[in-house]
């Protein structure tokens, strides 16, 4: 259930708005997440609905991801907000707040059920959990392996933050913690990990830190909340080119002196031996998804 794919930026969109709802597929983000949380006010919950249902089933988002972010558990209002994000054929849904294994499980057997009554394939609706508590921390393997339609599960430092009694700065100390368990977890389990949004859109700097940060943590992407920050994010997770050059002489070589019997050798004089090679795989791969590879090796 976790289709390979680049998933770099993941742009929320207030499903309220209908003028954001419409053009976002221009900004050409990885993944668009329509929210029926937070970002929609309460008595505009079912107008948001009812406009994710027609969005979904009449826009052309050209290959982009669509998620749908829908209500926590504690609402009454998550159930038909799984039916209308299958009924219109959403590629995925995520689930806020997610504390325990038990909670993805009670969503997807919902989506179990949206899809048999809406005609679509089933087991074909992805789920994404965020982690936005210290419960759900703490809980990130059991989170991260409780179903097989979960793709991956996500840092959302907002809530997270205010849990923790913590301040969130620049710097990020206080997410350390949260982000290393999160990143533990989904790579022990096999799913994708996702940083959480940078809210200050008018703080490119601080942006292009914390992205960098995070690449080189593991993160696989990031949530975003502007357009701003599609651009910045696919640079900073593209290898530059002589990444791509490096990883393709690190392959090269190893399999070339595998044949000759010799294990670790020096590559563009740094030592490399196999457990080089995964990572220059990875690096080629992100190049190629981007435009920038275009050999065989990947
Ligand atoms: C912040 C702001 C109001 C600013 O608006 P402004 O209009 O002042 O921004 P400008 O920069 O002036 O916009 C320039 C041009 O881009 C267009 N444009 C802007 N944003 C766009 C966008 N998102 N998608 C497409 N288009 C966009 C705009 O329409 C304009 O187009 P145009 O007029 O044609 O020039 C706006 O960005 C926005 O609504 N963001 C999404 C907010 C949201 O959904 N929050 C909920 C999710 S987080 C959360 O809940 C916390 C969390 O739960 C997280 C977790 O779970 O991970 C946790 O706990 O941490
Ligand atoms: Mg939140």
């Amino acid at each position: 259930m976790t289709p390979e794919r680049l998933r770099r930026t993941m742009i929320f969109l207030n499903t309220q708005r209908a003028a954001l709802v419409k053009d976002a597929f221009v900004y050409q983000p990885d993944c668009v997440i329509f929210d029926l949380e937070d970002a929609v006010a309460q008595r505009e919950k079912d107008a948001a609905r009812i406009q994710l249902y027609h969005t979904l089933k009449d826009l052309d988002y050209q290959g982009i991801e669509r998620w749908v972010r829908i209500n926590a558990l504690d609402s009454d209002l998550f159930q038909e907000d799984i039916r209308a994000a299958v009924a219109g054929g959403a590629e995925g849904i995520r689930l806020p707040k997610t504390e325990t294994a038990e909670d993805v499980q009670m969503v997807a057997d919902l989506v179990d059920q949206a899809e048999v009554a809406f005609n679509r394939p089933v087991g074909t609706t992805m789920v994404m959990a965020a982690l936005e508590s210290p419960l759900a921390i703490l809980n990130a393997y059991e989170i991260a392996t409780s179903s097989p339609r979960l793709m991956g599960i996500a840092l959302s430092a907002g809530d997270y933050t205010r849990t923790m009694h913590a301040k969130r700065t620049v710097k990020g100390l206080e997410l350390f913690g949260a982000r290393s368990q999160l990143l533990l977890a989904a790579r022990a389990a096999g799913v994708m990990a996702f940083d959480t949004v940078y809210t200050d859109t008018d703080d490119p700097q601080g942006f292009i830190d914390e992205v960098k940060m995070i690449r080189d943590l593991g993160f696989d992407g990031k949530s975003c909340i502007s357009p701003k920050q599609i651009g910045i994010t696919h640079d900073i997770f593209t290898p530059d080119p002589k990444e791509v050059l490096h990883a393709q002489h690190v392959i090269q070589a190893v399999q070339a002196n595998e044949a000759k019997g010799v294990g670790v050798l020096t590559v563009d004089g740094k030592m490399v031996d196999i457990a080089w090679v995964e990572g220059a795989k990875r690096t080629l791969k992100l190049a190629k998804a981007a435009g920038s590879y275009r050999g065989d090796l990947v």
